[in-house]
Protein backbone atom coordinates (compact mmCIF):
# COMPACT_ATOMS: atom_id res chain seq x y z
CA UNK A 1 0.00 0.00 0.00
CA UNK A 2 2.81 2.54 1.11
CA UNK A 3 4.79 1.80 -2.40
CA UNK A 4 1.48 1.92 -4.33
CA UNK A 5 0.73 5.28 -2.68
CA UNK A 6 4.18 6.78 -3.18
CA UNK A 7 4.07 5.51 -6.82
CA UNK A 8 0.29 7.56 -7.44
CA UNK A 9 1.89 10.73 -5.39
CA UNK A 10 5.12 10.96 -7.61
CA UNK A 11 3.57 10.69 -10.67
CA UNK A 12 1.42 13.21 -10.13
CA UNK A 13 3.58 15.74 -8.04
CA UNK A 14 5.41 18.50 -9.72
CA UNK A 15 8.99 19.13 -7.49
CA UNK A 16 10.03 15.75 -6.50
CA UNK A 17 13.64 17.06 -6.30
CA UNK A 18 15.59 15.67 -8.76
CA UNK A 19 17.63 18.82 -9.49
CA UNK A 20 19.18 18.39 -5.75
CA UNK A 21 22.53 18.71 -5.75
CA UNK A 22 24.22 15.75 -4.79
CA UNK A 23 21.21 13.24 -5.14
CA UNK A 24 23.50 10.78 -8.40
CA UNK A 25 26.83 11.05 -5.81
CA UNK A 26 24.46 9.41 -3.60
CA UNK A 27 23.08 7.02 -5.90
CA UNK A 28 27.05 5.92 -7.41
CA UNK A 29 27.87 5.83 -3.83
CA UNK A 30 24.95 3.32 -2.54
CA UNK A 31 25.43 1.08 -5.89
CA UNK A 32 29.14 1.20 -5.49
CA UNK A 33 29.52 0.40 -1.68
CA UNK A 34 26.44 -2.08 -1.97
CA UNK A 35 28.31 -4.09 -4.91
CA UNK A 36 31.42 -4.16 -3.08
CA UNK A 37 30.25 -5.46 0.07
CA UNK A 38 28.67 -8.21 -1.86
CA UNK A 39 31.71 -9.00 -3.00
CA UNK A 40 33.70 -9.29 0.27
CA UNK A 41 30.64 -11.38 2.15
CA UNK A 42 30.81 -13.24 -0.84
CA UNK A 43 34.38 -14.10 -0.87
CA UNK A 44 34.66 -14.36 2.89
CA UNK A 45 30.87 -15.55 3.70
CA UNK A 46 30.81 -18.68 1.45
CA UNK A 47 33.94 -21.02 2.35
CA UNK A 48 32.67 -19.40 6.12
CA UNK A 49 28.68 -21.04 5.98
CA UNK A 50 30.56 -24.22 3.93
CA UNK A 51 32.62 -25.04 7.40
CA UNK A 52 29.83 -23.96 9.29
CA UNK A 53 27.55 -26.51 7.59
CA UNK A 54 29.78 -29.41 8.47
CA UNK A 55 31.46 -28.82 11.39
CA UNK A 56 29.05 -29.65 14.62
CA UNK A 57 31.95 -28.62 17.87
CA UNK A 58 31.01 -25.85 19.98
CA UNK A 59 33.72 -23.53 18.12
CA UNK A 60 31.35 -23.76 15.26
CA UNK A 61 27.98 -23.33 17.59
CA UNK A 62 29.64 -20.32 18.75
CA UNK A 63 30.39 -18.94 15.69
CA UNK A 64 27.05 -19.33 13.86
CA UNK A 65 25.81 -17.51 17.15
CA UNK A 66 28.15 -14.65 16.21
CA UNK A 67 27.82 -14.45 13.01
CA UNK A 68 24.03 -14.06 13.16
CA UNK A 69 24.45 -11.30 16.22
CA UNK A 70 24.05 -7.85 13.60
CA UNK A 71 20.54 -9.22 12.56
CA UNK A 72 19.66 -8.64 16.31
CA UNK A 73 21.49 -5.53 17.21
CA UNK A 74 19.55 -2.19 16.08
CA UNK A 75 21.74 -0.81 12.90
CA UNK A 76 22.78 2.31 14.90
CA UNK A 77 24.17 0.34 17.72
CA UNK A 78 26.13 -1.70 14.83
CA UNK A 79 27.69 2.14 13.91
CA UNK A 80 28.57 2.09 17.53
CA UNK A 81 30.77 -0.84 17.99
CA UNK A 82 31.95 -0.66 14.79
CA UNK A 83 33.17 2.93 15.89
CA UNK A 84 35.11 0.62 19.05
CA UNK A 85 36.84 -1.35 15.64
CA UNK A 86 37.39 1.07 13.75
CA UNK A 87 37.12 4.65 14.67
CA UNK A 88 39.77 7.70 14.34
CA UNK A 89 41.00 7.16 17.36
CA UNK A 90 41.44 3.40 17.79
CA UNK A 91 44.54 1.06 16.99
CA UNK A 92 43.11 0.51 13.39
CA UNK A 93 42.00 3.64 12.82
CA UNK A 94 44.93 5.58 13.41
CA UNK A 95 46.98 3.05 11.51
CA UNK A 96 44.96 4.19 8.69
CA UNK A 97 44.72 7.86 10.00
CA UNK A 98 41.02 8.06 10.24
CA UNK A 99 40.31 6.41 6.91
CA UNK A 100 37.82 3.51 8.01
CA UNK A 101 35.63 6.39 8.94
CA UNK A 102 33.74 9.29 6.99
CA UNK A 103 34.72 7.57 3.76
CA UNK A 104 33.63 5.38 1.21
CA UNK A 105 35.28 2.57 3.02
CA UNK A 106 33.58 3.24 6.01
CA UNK A 107 30.03 2.92 4.48
CA UNK A 108 31.34 -0.36 3.16
CA UNK A 109 32.12 -1.51 6.51
CA UNK A 110 29.01 -0.65 8.23
CA UNK A 111 26.87 -2.41 4.92
CA UNK A 112 29.41 -5.56 5.04
CA UNK A 113 28.90 -5.95 8.92
CA UNK A 114 25.07 -5.48 8.64
CA UNK A 115 24.41 -7.25 5.35
CA UNK A 116 26.58 -10.22 5.84
CA UNK A 117 24.35 -12.35 7.80
CA UNK A 118 21.81 -12.73 5.11
CA UNK A 119 24.31 -14.29 2.85
CA UNK A 120 26.30 -16.46 5.24
CA UNK A 121 22.49 -17.87 6.61
CA UNK A 122 21.46 -18.76 3.48
CA UNK A 123 24.45 -20.15 1.61
CA UNK A 124 25.00 -22.35 5.10
CA UNK A 125 21.25 -23.89 4.54
CA UNK A 126 22.13 -24.94 0.80
CA UNK A 127 25.51 -26.43 2.11
CA UNK A 128 23.87 -28.60 5.24
CA UNK A 129 20.95 -29.75 1.94
CA UNK A 130 23.54 -31.28 -0.34
CA UNK A 131 23.84 -34.95 -0.45
CA UNK A 132 26.98 -35.47 1.26
CA UNK A 133 27.23 -38.76 -0.66
CA UNK A 134 28.04 -36.96 -3.83
CA UNK A 135 30.80 -35.67 -2.12
CA UNK A 136 31.95 -38.92 -0.63
CA UNK A 137 31.16 -40.14 -4.98
CA UNK A 138 33.63 -37.09 -6.26
CA UNK A 139 36.17 -37.90 -3.73
CA UNK A 140 36.51 -41.53 -5.19
CA UNK A 141 36.55 -39.99 -8.47
CA UNK A 142 39.83 -38.14 -7.92
CA UNK A 143 38.92 -34.59 -6.55
CA UNK A 144 40.57 -33.39 -3.81
CA UNK A 145 38.88 -31.13 -1.06
CA UNK A 146 39.25 -27.62 -2.82
CA UNK A 147 38.11 -29.45 -6.62
CA UNK A 148 35.33 -31.00 -4.52
CA UNK A 149 34.60 -27.71 -2.74
CA UNK A 150 34.66 -26.06 -6.39
CA UNK A 151 32.98 -28.59 -8.59
CA UNK A 152 30.50 -30.00 -6.43
CA UNK A 153 29.61 -27.97 -3.43
CA UNK A 154 29.40 -24.24 -5.43
CA UNK A 155 27.24 -25.72 -8.28
CA UNK A 156 25.04 -27.27 -5.83
CA UNK A 157 24.46 -24.29 -3.39
CA UNK A 158 24.27 -22.03 -6.15
CA UNK A 159 20.35 -21.38 -6.11
CA UNK A 160 20.99 -20.50 -1.86
CA UNK A 161 24.09 -18.52 -2.34
CA UNK A 162 22.12 -16.17 -5.28
CA UNK A 163 19.27 -15.78 -2.61
CA UNK A 164 21.59 -15.01 0.21
CA UNK A 165 23.78 -12.58 -2.00
CA UNK A 166 20.81 -10.54 -3.85
CA UNK A 167 19.37 -10.32 0.25
CA UNK A 168 22.77 -9.24 1.09
CA UNK A 169 23.26 -6.47 -1.87
CA UNK A 170 19.73 -5.50 -0.81
CA UNK A 171 19.97 -4.64 2.67
CA UNK A 172 23.31 -3.26 1.86
CA UNK A 173 22.12 -0.91 -0.76
CA UNK A 174 19.43 0.25 2.42
CA UNK A 175 21.39 0.34 4.87
CA UNK A 176 21.27 3.72 6.82
CA UNK A 177 21.77 3.52 10.87
CA UNK A 178 25.51 2.02 11.17
CA UNK A 179 26.21 4.16 8.11
CA UNK A 180 25.17 7.37 9.17
CA UNK A 181 27.25 6.69 12.48
CA UNK A 182 30.48 5.25 10.81
CA UNK A 183 30.79 7.24 7.44
CA UNK A 184 28.05 10.43 7.58
CA UNK A 185 29.75 11.45 4.16
CA UNK A 186 29.85 10.52 1.38
CA UNK A 187 26.09 10.47 1.28
CA UNK A 188 24.90 7.52 0.75
CA UNK A 189 21.09 7.62 -1.05
CA UNK A 190 19.15 6.55 2.54
CA UNK A 191 21.51 9.36 4.15
CA UNK A 192 21.19 11.92 1.19
CA UNK A 193 17.41 11.54 2.17
CA UNK A 194 17.39 12.16 6.10
CA UNK A 195 18.95 14.98 4.74
CA UNK A 196 16.98 16.07 2.51
CA UNK A 197 13.87 15.72 4.50
CA UNK A 198 15.54 17.44 7.58
CA UNK A 199 17.28 20.98 5.19
CA UNK A 200 13.90 21.33 2.82
CA UNK A 201 10.61 19.08 4.17
CA UNK A 202 9.50 15.58 2.28
CA UNK A 203 8.44 16.60 -1.43
CA UNK A 204 12.15 16.63 -2.50
CA UNK A 205 12.68 13.21 -0.70
CA UNK A 206 10.77 11.93 -3.07
CA UNK A 207 13.74 11.26 -6.05
CA UNK A 208 16.29 9.89 -3.64
CA UNK A 209 13.08 6.88 -2.45
CA UNK A 210 12.25 6.86 -6.01
CA UNK A 211 15.91 6.18 -7.04
CA UNK A 212 16.34 3.51 -4.47
CA UNK A 213 13.44 1.57 -5.19
CA UNK A 214 14.06 2.10 -8.95
CA UNK A 215 18.10 0.41 -8.66
CA UNK A 216 16.56 -2.22 -6.28
CA UNK A 217 14.03 -3.34 -8.54
CA UNK A 218 16.64 -3.50 -11.34
CA UNK A 219 19.04 -5.20 -9.24
CA UNK A 220 15.97 -7.97 -8.26
CA UNK A 221 14.88 -8.45 -12.06
CA UNK A 222 18.76 -8.92 -13.23
CA UNK A 223 19.07 -11.35 -10.14
CA UNK A 224 15.89 -13.24 -11.08
CA UNK A 225 16.99 -13.35 -14.89
CA UNK A 226 17.99 -17.06 -15.51
CA UNK A 227 20.17 -17.00 -18.84
CA UNK A 228 19.52 -20.27 -20.88
CA UNK A 229 21.61 -22.94 -19.85
CA UNK A 230 24.06 -24.08 -22.77
CA UNK A 231 23.81 -27.66 -23.87
CA UNK A 232 27.19 -28.24 -25.28
CA UNK A 233 26.97 -31.00 -27.52
CA UNK A 234 29.36 -33.61 -26.09
CA UNK A 235 32.86 -34.17 -27.99
CA UNK A 236 32.93 -38.25 -28.07
CA UNK A 237 36.23 -39.01 -29.27
CA UNK A 238 36.34 -43.32 -30.55
CA UNK A 239 36.01 -45.46 -28.07
CA UNK A 240 38.49 -47.52 -27.06
CA UNK A 241 38.52 -50.85 -25.62
CA UNK A 242 39.84 -50.85 -22.14
CA UNK A 243 42.62 -53.11 -21.58
CA UNK A 244 42.83 -56.23 -19.53
CA UNK A 245 42.89 -55.48 -15.86
CA UNK A 246 45.11 -57.06 -13.26
CA UNK A 247 43.03 -58.66 -10.58
CA UNK A 248 42.86 -57.17 -7.43
CA UNK A 249 41.64 -59.16 -4.01
CA UNK A 250 41.44 -56.86 -1.21
CA UNK A 251 42.19 -57.56 2.34
CA UNK A 252 41.43 -55.29 5.37
CA UNK A 253 41.03 -55.20 8.81
CA UNK A 254 39.00 -52.85 10.06
CA UNK A 255 37.69 -51.50 13.21
CA UNK A 256 35.34 -48.61 13.26
CA UNK A 257 33.06 -47.15 16.27
CA UNK A 258 30.01 -44.68 14.53
CA UNK A 259 27.94 -43.67 17.64
CA UNK A 260 27.21 -47.12 19.39
CA UNK A 261 27.77 -49.34 16.04
CA UNK A 262 30.71 -51.19 16.29
CA UNK A 263 32.59 -52.54 13.32
CA UNK A 264 35.30 -55.53 13.34
CA UNK A 265 35.90 -57.24 10.24
CA UNK A 266 39.05 -58.87 8.64
CA UNK A 267 39.19 -60.61 5.85
CA UNK A 268 41.92 -61.70 2.90
CA UNK A 269 40.30 -62.10 -0.27
CA UNK A 270 41.85 -64.85 -2.41
CA UNK A 271 39.31 -64.15 -5.28
CA UNK A 272 39.03 -60.57 -7.08
CA UNK A 273 34.97 -61.06 -7.13
CA UNK A 274 33.96 -60.44 -3.08
CA UNK A 275 30.75 -59.89 -1.61
CA UNK A 276 30.08 -58.39 1.48
CA UNK A 277 26.79 -59.88 2.58
CA UNK A 278 24.45 -58.86 5.79
CA UNK A 279 21.23 -57.51 6.96
CA UNK A 280 20.08 -54.07 6.73
CA UNK A 281 22.19 -52.57 9.46
CA UNK A 282 24.84 -55.00 9.56
CA UNK A 283 27.50 -52.63 8.84
CA UNK A 284 28.12 -52.97 4.74
CA UNK A 285 28.40 -49.88 3.62
CA UNK A 286 30.70 -48.93 6.42
CA UNK A 287 32.83 -51.62 5.17
CA UNK A 288 33.02 -50.15 1.50
CA UNK A 289 33.77 -46.66 2.56
CA UNK A 290 36.63 -47.98 4.84
CA UNK A 291 37.95 -50.04 1.63
CA UNK A 292 37.20 -47.04 -0.44
CA UNK A 293 39.37 -44.66 2.17
CA UNK A 294 35.97 -42.55 3.09
CA UNK A 295 36.08 -43.19 6.79
CA UNK A 296 39.57 -43.93 7.69
CA UNK A 297 40.34 -45.04 10.90
CA UNK A 298 43.54 -45.20 12.38
CA UNK A 299 44.68 -48.70 12.86
CA UNK A 300 42.70 -49.85 9.83
CA UNK A 301 44.35 -52.19 7.49
CA UNK A 302 43.61 -51.98 3.67
CA UNK A 303 45.26 -53.63 0.79
CA UNK A 304 45.01 -53.99 -2.69
CA UNK A 305 46.48 -57.67 -4.15
CA UNK A 306 48.67 -57.30 -1.18
CA UNK A 307 49.73 -52.91 -2.09
CA UNK A 308 48.69 -51.34 1.86
CA UNK A 309 46.58 -48.53 0.53
CA UNK A 310 45.39 -47.42 4.39
CA UNK A 311 47.08 -44.25 4.24
CA UNK A 312 46.67 -43.00 0.65
CA UNK A 313 43.33 -40.51 0.78
CA UNK A 314 40.08 -42.10 -1.21
CA UNK A 315 41.03 -39.37 -4.10
CA UNK A 316 44.35 -41.43 -4.54
CA UNK A 317 42.82 -45.37 -3.89
CA UNK A 318 42.30 -45.73 -7.72
CA UNK A 319 38.68 -46.89 -7.04
CA UNK A 320 35.37 -46.62 -8.50
CA UNK A 321 32.55 -46.34 -5.89
CA UNK A 322 28.94 -47.22 -6.93
CA UNK A 323 26.85 -45.50 -4.20
CA UNK A 324 23.79 -46.98 -2.35
CA UNK A 325 21.23 -44.40 -3.73
CA UNK A 326 22.43 -43.80 -7.54
CA UNK A 327 24.03 -40.68 -6.44
CA UNK A 328 24.70 -38.46 -9.27
CA UNK A 329 25.64 -35.02 -9.89
CA UNK A 330 22.27 -32.94 -10.70
CA UNK A 331 24.63 -30.51 -12.73
CA UNK A 332 26.58 -33.28 -14.64
CA UNK A 333 25.23 -34.04 -17.98
CA UNK A 334 25.71 -38.17 -18.78
CA UNK A 335 28.85 -37.35 -20.58
CA UNK A 336 30.53 -35.02 -17.95
CA UNK A 337 29.39 -37.82 -15.14
CA UNK A 338 31.57 -40.14 -17.42
CA UNK A 339 34.58 -38.03 -17.73
CA UNK A 340 34.78 -36.12 -14.13
CA UNK A 341 36.96 -38.55 -12.87
CA UNK A 342 40.47 -37.31 -13.03
CA UNK A 343 42.09 -40.12 -13.91
CA UNK A 344 38.86 -40.65 -16.61
CA UNK A 345 40.44 -41.36 -20.47
CA UNK A 346 37.44 -39.78 -22.69
CA UNK A 347 38.36 -42.35 -25.44
CA UNK A 348 37.57 -45.36 -22.60
CA UNK A 349 34.63 -43.40 -21.03
CA UNK A 350 33.39 -43.59 -24.66
CA UNK A 351 33.81 -47.32 -24.71
CA UNK A 352 31.62 -47.72 -21.26
CA UNK A 353 28.89 -45.21 -22.57
CA UNK A 354 28.64 -47.59 -25.81
CA UNK A 355 28.85 -50.69 -23.86
CA UNK A 356 26.16 -49.51 -21.09
CA UNK A 357 23.81 -48.52 -24.04
CA UNK A 358 23.96 -44.84 -22.82
CA UNK A 359 25.51 -43.20 -26.03
CA UNK A 360 22.33 -41.83 -27.00
CA UNK A 361 21.54 -39.97 -23.99
CA UNK A 362 25.06 -37.67 -23.69
CA UNK A 363 23.63 -35.04 -22.83
CA UNK A 364 20.84 -35.71 -20.81
CA UNK A 365 20.91 -34.61 -16.78
CA UNK A 366 19.89 -37.14 -13.94
CA UNK A 367 16.75 -35.71 -13.73
CA UNK A 368 15.91 -36.20 -17.11
CA UNK A 369 17.23 -40.30 -16.76
CA UNK A 370 15.19 -43.52 -15.65
CA UNK A 371 16.66 -45.62 -12.39
CA UNK A 372 18.44 -48.21 -14.21
CA UNK A 373 19.79 -45.62 -17.03
CA UNK A 374 20.97 -43.52 -13.84
CA UNK A 375 22.71 -46.72 -11.91
CA UNK A 376 24.60 -47.18 -15.76
CA UNK A 377 25.83 -43.82 -15.50
CA UNK A 378 27.02 -44.74 -11.99
CA UNK A 379 28.95 -47.39 -13.13
CA UNK A 380 30.28 -45.40 -16.28
CA UNK A 381 31.99 -42.61 -14.20
CA UNK A 382 33.15 -45.42 -11.86
CA UNK A 383 34.38 -47.95 -14.96
CA UNK A 384 36.18 -44.74 -17.00
CA UNK A 385 38.57 -43.71 -14.87
CA UNK A 386 40.11 -47.25 -15.13
CA UNK A 387 39.96 -48.10 -11.33
CA UNK A 388 41.67 -50.74 -9.52
CA UNK A 389 38.86 -51.84 -7.68
CA UNK A 390 34.74 -51.15 -8.53
CA UNK A 391 33.16 -50.79 -4.96
CA UNK A 392 29.34 -51.55 -5.25
CA UNK A 393 27.07 -50.92 -2.91
CA UNK A 394 23.52 -52.48 -3.71
CA UNK A 395 23.82 -50.98 -6.55
CA UNK A 396 20.52 -52.41 -8.28
CA UNK A 397 18.55 -52.58 -5.40
CA UNK A 398 16.24 -50.08 -5.70
CA UNK A 399 15.35 -51.26 -9.30
CA UNK A 400 12.65 -53.11 -11.12
CA UNK A 401 12.84 -57.18 -11.74
CA UNK A 402 14.09 -56.72 -15.00
CA UNK A 403 16.03 -53.52 -15.20
CA UNK A 404 18.05 -55.28 -12.28
CA UNK A 405 18.47 -58.93 -13.90
CA UNK A 406 19.95 -56.84 -17.22
CA UNK A 407 21.95 -54.87 -14.89
CA UNK A 408 23.28 -58.03 -12.90
CA UNK A 409 23.92 -59.77 -16.46
CA UNK A 410 25.83 -56.73 -18.08
CA UNK A 411 28.14 -56.81 -14.71
CA UNK A 412 28.78 -60.43 -14.85
CA UNK A 413 29.71 -60.04 -18.01
CA UNK A 414 32.14 -57.03 -17.75
CA UNK A 415 33.79 -59.41 -14.58
CA UNK A 416 34.30 -61.62 -17.20
CA UNK A 417 34.85 -60.10 -20.38
CA UNK A 418 37.19 -56.72 -18.58
CA UNK A 419 38.42 -58.56 -15.77
CA UNK A 420 36.72 -56.05 -13.35
CA UNK A 421 38.03 -56.66 -9.68
CA UNK A 422 34.90 -56.31 -7.58
CA UNK A 423 33.61 -55.89 -4.10
CA UNK A 424 29.72 -56.03 -3.94
CA UNK A 425 27.82 -55.20 -0.83
CA UNK A 426 24.30 -56.52 -0.94
CA UNK A 427 21.04 -58.35 0.97
CA UNK A 428 20.81 -61.26 -1.80
CA UNK A 429 22.35 -64.01 -1.65
CA UNK A 430 21.45 -64.68 -5.31
CA UNK A 431 22.95 -60.95 -6.65
CA UNK A 432 26.12 -62.15 -4.06
CA UNK A 433 26.26 -65.50 -5.63
CA UNK A 434 25.65 -64.03 -9.55
CA UNK A 435 28.33 -61.50 -9.12
CA UNK A 436 30.95 -62.68 -7.03
CA UNK A 437 33.18 -66.61 -6.12
CA UNK A 438 33.85 -65.35 -2.07
CA UNK A 439 31.14 -64.57 0.37
CA UNK A 440 31.87 -62.72 3.72
CA UNK A 441 28.53 -62.80 5.73
CA UNK A 442 28.30 -60.51 8.35
CA UNK A 443 25.76 -59.22 10.83
CA UNK A 444 25.88 -56.57 13.42
CA UNK A 445 29.58 -55.55 12.40
CA UNK A 446 31.22 -58.88 12.87
CA UNK A 447 31.74 -61.89 10.95
CA UNK A 448 29.91 -64.95 10.47
CA UNK A 449 31.54 -66.67 7.73
CA UNK A 450 33.68 -66.29 5.00
CA UNK A 451 34.40 -68.66 1.88
CA UNK A 452 33.79 -69.59 -1.36
CA UNK A 453 30.27 -69.19 -2.49
CA UNK A 454 29.23 -72.72 -2.87
CA UNK A 455 31.08 -73.41 0.49
CA UNK A 456 29.20 -70.89 2.24
CA UNK A 457 25.62 -71.34 1.04
CA UNK A 458 26.25 -75.27 1.05
CA UNK A 459 27.33 -75.30 4.14
CA UNK A 460 26.57 -72.36 6.44
CA UNK A 461 28.55 -72.10 10.02
CA UNK A 462 25.03 -71.13 11.65
CA UNK A 463 21.30 -70.93 10.77
CA UNK A 464 21.87 -67.23 11.26
CA UNK A 465 24.11 -67.59 7.95
CA UNK A 466 22.10 -70.12 6.88
CA UNK A 467 18.89 -68.01 6.97
CA UNK A 468 21.13 -64.97 5.31
CA UNK A 469 21.97 -67.37 2.44
CA UNK A 470 18.17 -67.88 1.60
CA UNK A 471 17.60 -70.91 3.44
CA UNK A 472 14.27 -69.81 4.60
CA UNK A 473 13.64 -72.92 7.44
CA UNK A 474 15.52 -73.63 10.03
CA UNK A 475 14.50 -76.68 12.27
CA UNK A 476 15.31 -78.52 15.47
CA UNK A 477 15.70 -82.23 15.78
CA UNK A 478 17.51 -85.07 17.75
CA UNK A 479 20.20 -87.19 16.36
CA UNK A 480 19.66 -91.03 17.02
CA UNK A 481 21.66 -93.96 19.24
CA UNK A 482 22.62 -94.70 15.31
CA UNK A 483 23.74 -91.48 14.63
CA UNK A 484 20.60 -90.23 12.44
CA UNK A 485 18.64 -87.02 12.38
CA UNK A 486 15.48 -87.37 13.60
CA UNK A 487 12.82 -85.00 13.29
CA UNK A 488 8.81 -84.54 12.42
CA UNK A 489 8.75 -88.32 12.68
CA UNK A 490 11.41 -88.17 9.29
CA UNK A 491 14.71 -90.28 10.02
CA UNK A 492 17.71 -88.36 7.66
CA UNK A 493 20.81 -90.47 7.80
CA UNK A 494 23.34 -87.81 8.89
CA UNK A 495 26.72 -87.75 9.68
CA UNK A 496 27.60 -85.20 12.17
CA UNK A 497 30.73 -86.12 14.82
CA UNK A 498 27.86 -85.47 17.90
CA UNK A 499 27.13 -87.80 20.17
CA UNK A 500 23.81 -89.46 19.87
CA UNK A 501 20.97 -88.02 21.40
CA UNK A 502 22.10 -84.86 21.13
CA UNK A 503 19.29 -82.36 20.46
CA UNK A 504 20.38 -80.45 17.20
CA UNK A 505 19.36 -77.63 14.43
CA UNK A 506 19.32 -78.25 11.01
CA UNK A 507 18.30 -77.19 7.84
CA UNK A 508 18.82 -78.12 3.90
CA UNK A 509 18.59 -76.16 1.01
CA UNK A 510 15.13 -76.04 -0.89
CA UNK A 511 16.62 -77.02 -4.05
CA UNK A 512 18.34 -80.34 -2.32
CA UNK A 513 14.25 -81.78 -1.39
CA UNK A 514 13.83 -83.59 -4.14
CA UNK A 515 9.98 -84.43 -4.49
CA UNK A 516 9.15 -87.70 -6.07
CA UNK A 517 6.43 -90.11 -6.12
CA UNK A 518 8.64 -92.75 -4.91
CA UNK A 519 10.33 -90.47 -2.17
CA UNK A 520 11.98 -92.33 1.05
CA UNK A 521 10.02 -89.80 3.31
CA UNK A 522 6.80 -88.48 3.75
CA UNK A 523 5.35 -85.16 4.45
CA UNK A 524 2.04 -82.70 4.49
CA UNK A 525 1.72 -79.49 2.15
CA UNK A 526 1.76 -76.96 3.91
CA UNK A 527 1.23 -74.31 1.36
CA UNK A 528 2.41 -74.35 -2.54
CA UNK A 529 3.11 -70.76 -4.32
CA UNK A 530 3.78 -70.54 -8.33
CA UNK A 531 6.71 -68.17 -8.69
CA UNK A 532 6.85 -67.96 -12.18
CA UNK A 533 10.46 -69.68 -12.49
CA UNK A 534 9.36 -72.23 -9.78
CA UNK A 535 7.04 -73.33 -7.47
CA UNK A 536 7.97 -72.58 -3.57
CA UNK A 537 6.28 -75.38 -1.36
CA UNK A 538 6.55 -75.52 2.36
CA UNK A 539 6.39 -79.21 3.73
CA UNK A 540 5.37 -79.87 7.19
CA UNK A 541 7.23 -83.20 8.43
CA UNK A 542 5.28 -84.19 11.53
CA UNK A 543 3.48 -81.77 13.62
CA UNK A 544 6.26 -79.06 13.58
CA UNK A 545 8.93 -79.39 11.09
CA UNK A 546 8.64 -76.99 8.32
CA UNK A 547 10.83 -77.64 5.38
CA UNK A 548 11.05 -75.81 2.38
CA UNK A 549 11.05 -77.30 -1.12
CA UNK A 550 10.70 -76.81 -5.07
CA UNK A 551 8.53 -78.17 -7.22
CA UNK A 552 8.09 -78.11 -10.84
CA UNK A 553 4.52 -78.92 -11.31
CA UNK A 554 1.22 -78.01 -8.93
CA UNK A 555 -0.32 -80.71 -9.37
CA UNK A 556 2.72 -82.64 -7.60
CA UNK A 557 2.26 -80.68 -4.21
CA UNK A 558 -1.71 -80.48 -3.48
CA UNK A 559 -1.97 -77.86 -0.97
CA UNK A 560 -3.57 -79.88 2.46
CA UNK A 561 -2.59 -83.30 0.52
CA UNK A 562 0.98 -85.65 0.90
CA UNK A 563 3.55 -85.72 -0.92
CA UNK A 564 6.90 -87.71 -0.77
CA UNK A 565 10.17 -86.51 -1.07
CA UNK A 566 14.01 -87.45 -0.80
CA UNK A 567 17.13 -85.64 0.64
CA UNK A 568 20.93 -86.56 0.28
CA UNK A 569 22.07 -86.59 3.51
CA UNK A 570 25.56 -84.58 2.79
CA UNK A 571 23.00 -81.95 1.82
CA UNK A 572 21.74 -81.55 5.48
CA UNK A 573 23.32 -78.98 7.61
CA UNK A 574 23.32 -79.78 11.39
CA UNK A 575 24.53 -77.62 14.25
CA UNK A 576 24.47 -78.74 17.81
CA UNK A 577 21.28 -77.13 19.67
CA UNK A 578 20.93 -73.63 18.79
CA UNK A 579 16.82 -73.79 18.63
CA UNK A 580 14.77 -73.19 15.51
CA UNK A 581 14.52 -69.34 15.95
CA UNK A 582 18.28 -68.79 16.36
CA UNK A 583 19.13 -65.49 14.04
CA UNK A 584 15.64 -64.31 14.08
CA UNK A 585 16.43 -60.87 16.45
CA UNK A 586 19.27 -60.63 14.47
CA UNK A 587 17.76 -60.92 10.69
CA UNK A 588 14.17 -58.99 12.45
CA UNK A 589 16.47 -55.92 12.28
N1 LIG B 1 27.39 -41.55 10.92
C1 LIG B 1 26.84 -42.48 11.69
N2 LIG B 1 26.57 -42.22 13.00
C2 LIG B 1 26.03 -43.15 13.81
N3 LIG B 1 25.72 -44.40 13.40
C3 LIG B 1 25.95 -44.71 12.11
C4 LIG B 1 26.52 -43.78 11.19
N4 LIG B 1 26.64 -44.37 9.98
C5 LIG B 1 26.15 -45.62 10.15
N5 LIG B 1 25.74 -45.83 11.41
C6 LIG B 1 25.20 -47.06 11.98
O1 LIG B 1 26.10 -48.09 11.66
C7 LIG B 1 25.39 -49.27 11.37
C8 LIG B 1 25.87 -49.83 10.04
O2 LIG B 1 25.54 -48.93 9.01
P1 LIG B 1 25.72 -49.34 7.48
O3 LIG B 1 25.28 -48.15 6.67
O4 LIG B 1 27.09 -49.82 7.26
O5 LIG B 1 24.67 -50.53 7.34
P2 LIG B 1 24.35 -51.43 6.07
O6 LIG B 1 24.67 -52.83 6.43
O7 LIG B 1 25.00 -50.87 4.87
O8 LIG B 1 22.76 -51.25 6.01
P3 LIG B 1 21.78 -51.11 4.75
O9 LIG B 1 21.75 -52.45 4.09
O10 LIG B 1 20.46 -50.79 5.39
O11 LIG B 1 22.33 -50.01 3.90
C9 LIG B 1 23.92 -48.93 11.37
O12 LIG B 1 23.37 -49.38 12.60
C10 LIG B 1 23.88 -47.44 11.30
O13 LIG B 1 22.78 -46.94 12.01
Amino acid sequence: MPLVYFAWRFATSGDRGFGESGLWAAARTSVASASISTVIVLLLGVPLARWLATSTGAFARVVTVVVQLPLALPPVMSGIVLIYLVGPYTWLGTHVSGGLTGTTAGVVIAQTFVAAPFLIIAARSAFAERDPALDDLAATLGHGALARFLKVDLPLAADGIRAGAVLTWLRALGEYGATVLLAYHPYTLPVFTSVQFSATGLPTTQAPTALALGIAVVGLLLAGLRLPRRRHRARVPSPVHPQAAARVPVGFALRQRVGDFDLQLAHRAGSDRLAVLGPSGSGKTLTLKAIAGLNAAPGDEVDFAGDAVAQVPAQLRGVGYVPQNRGLFPHLTVWEHATFGVRADPALAAWWLQTLGLDQLLDRRPQELSGGERQRVSLAAALSQNPRVVLLDEPFSALDVPVRAGLQTTVRRLQRESGLSTVLVTHDPVEAALLADEVLVIADGKLLQAGPVTEVYRRPASPTVARLVGIPDVAVGRLTAGGALRAGGCEFLVTTGLPADTPVTWCVRPQDVVLRPDGEHHAVVEDAADLGSHIAVTLRLGDDVLLAATARDLSQVPVGGTCRFDVDPARVVVWADQGAAAGDDILAK
